[in-house]
């Protein structure tokens, strides 16, 4: 296939973007839908070693880099972490963190990944 051509997207990748759907209407301000830059954050690159948002997962999504939908929950406790370590507690992106993870974390829920994984085994 030449790279315009659609890929057949496996049951995986759909299920994976499926719950990245469902986390990114938690944002609505679109915070975390793409990386964190220096030039909005002053020093961000230098204190947050391993950055995460939505764009990325999605690209990962794209090249196959996830594995299991686990992987998934991974990245996107990272990403909430990040901005709760970055930012100080009384910010708006601090509190917006804690709400997204909390929210995330009901939409990824170990029942509810289990019975998507059987849905894709
Ligand atoms: C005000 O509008 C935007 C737009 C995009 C943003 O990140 C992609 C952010 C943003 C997102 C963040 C995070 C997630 O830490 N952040 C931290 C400091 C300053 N700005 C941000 C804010």
């Amino acid at each position: 296939l030449d790279k315009r051509e659609e890929k057949e997207q496996t049951p995986l990748q759909e299920a994976l973007n499926q719950l990245i759907r469902q986390l990114q209407r938690k944002d609505p301000n679109a915070f975390f839908a793409f990386p964190v830059t220096d030039l909005i954050a002053p020093g961000y690159s230098s204190i947050i070693k391993r950055p995460m948002d939505f764009s990325t997962m999605k690209d990962k999504v794209k090249k196959e880099c996830y594995r299991s939908l686990d992987e998934l929950k991974v990245d996107f406790r990272v990403m909430c972490e990040n901005a709760m370590i970055y930012n100080k507690p009384e910010t708006i992106y601090h509190k917006a963190a804690r709400k997204l993870l909390h929210s995330g974390m009901k939409i990824l829920n170990q029942e509810r990944l289990d019975s998507l994984k059987q849905s894709i085994d």
